[in-house]
């Protein structure tokens, strides 16, 4: 990322990740993660299991100390965010546990203390909604009730920046859908920003933005929902044409036949690479999910 970038973003965006690297045991997680979330932007982070998701997600917030580089909320250090800065965020973790001796009422009325845009009548009236008892312990409630209940509080917080881990795994599809409805609604009537992960690309493109492709703990693509069909292709060259394959792409397959297939990207130039050219080789458009079982097998 360039330094004088990085100034500029690190003080405006509500989201930055400049250089982030962390591993567990020994093992990379994340291998260098720039990413910039613009105001009102809804970013789906995808990636298979194990890809560093949530381990990104964390250090970008600043619940996990990165052994290199750093992320940015709001312009403040995540690691340092003050109260005023916290209090604009609203975070929903993968296996929300915090709190669970406390019935969902309790915990809602407890957490809306901290929170100066709390919306109580939607807590109340989304409990009802989502047909959630409100006297009964988050401990006892089933795991989708409690992404629920955890879903609310993000959401009656009405914050500026909502970050949402998997949000959609435990719920049933009606939740799911009540959910992306929400999120949609709050990017554009309010101008939220969202970053949500998920292995859901349906999920992503029904309401996301932007999408960024993390794989092994690097990030391997990140541009507009939109430009993914125009930017990515799958290239497909027979035995003949191989040797022309171009060195730089996503992913390479060589099949029994000695045929490549590649998936390729437009260049700075807007240009395909030179093989797609030839006559006997095909361009082939994929769509998002594609693009990703591509690219991560
Ligand atoms: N506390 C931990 N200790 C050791 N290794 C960990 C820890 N947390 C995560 N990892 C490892 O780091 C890598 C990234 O994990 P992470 O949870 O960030 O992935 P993810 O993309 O969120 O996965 P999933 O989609 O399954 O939730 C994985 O290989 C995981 O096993």
């Amino acid at each position: 990322m360039n330094a004088m970038l990085r100034e500029t973003e690190s003080t405006t965006a509500p989201l930055v990740a400049s250089g982030l690297v962390h591993c567990y045991e020994g093992s990379n997680a994340l291998n260098g993660i720039d990413l910039v979330l613009q105001p009102g932007s809804v970013l789906g982070l995808i990636g298979r299991n194990g890809a560093g998701k949530s381990t990104l997600i964390r250090a970008m917030l600043g619940l996990l100390q990165p052994l290199a580089g750093s992320a940015y909320v709001f312009g403040e250090p995540a690691l340092k965010l003050g109260d005023a800065t916290k209090a604009r965020i609203a975070y929903v973790p993968q296996q929300p546990e915090a709190l669970s001796w406390l019935t969902a009422q309790q915990m809602l009325d407890f957490v809306g203390r901290f929170y100066p845009r709390w919306d109580s009548s939607f807590a109340k009236h989304t409990l009802e909604r989502w047909q959630i008892q409100p006297n009964r312990a988050l401990a006892k409630l089933s795991p989708g009730e409690r992404q629920r209940v955890e879903l609310i509080r993000a959401l009656a917080a009405q914050p500026e920046l909502l970050v949402l881990d998997e949000p959609a795994a435990a719920l049933d599809p009606v939740a799911r859908r009540e959910l992306l409805r929400e999120i949609a609604l709050r990017a554009g009537e309010s101008g939220t920003t969202v970053l949500f992960s998920t292995h859901i690309v349906s999920d992503l493109e029904r309401v996301a933005s932007d999408v960024a492709f993390l794989h092994q703990g690097k990030l391997l693509m990140r541009c507009t929902v939109d430009e993914t069909k125009e930017r990515y292709a799958r290239l497909w060259l027979p035995p003949q044409a191989s040797f022309a394959a171009p060195a730089q792409a996503l992913s390479r397959r060589r099949h029994d036949d000695g045929s490549l297939s590649l998936v390729v990207a437009r260049d700075a130039h807007d240009q395909w690479p030179e093989a797609a050219g030839l006559p006997s080789a095909r361009l082939d458009a994929l769509g998002l999910e594609d693009l990703f079982v591509e690219i991560a097998e």
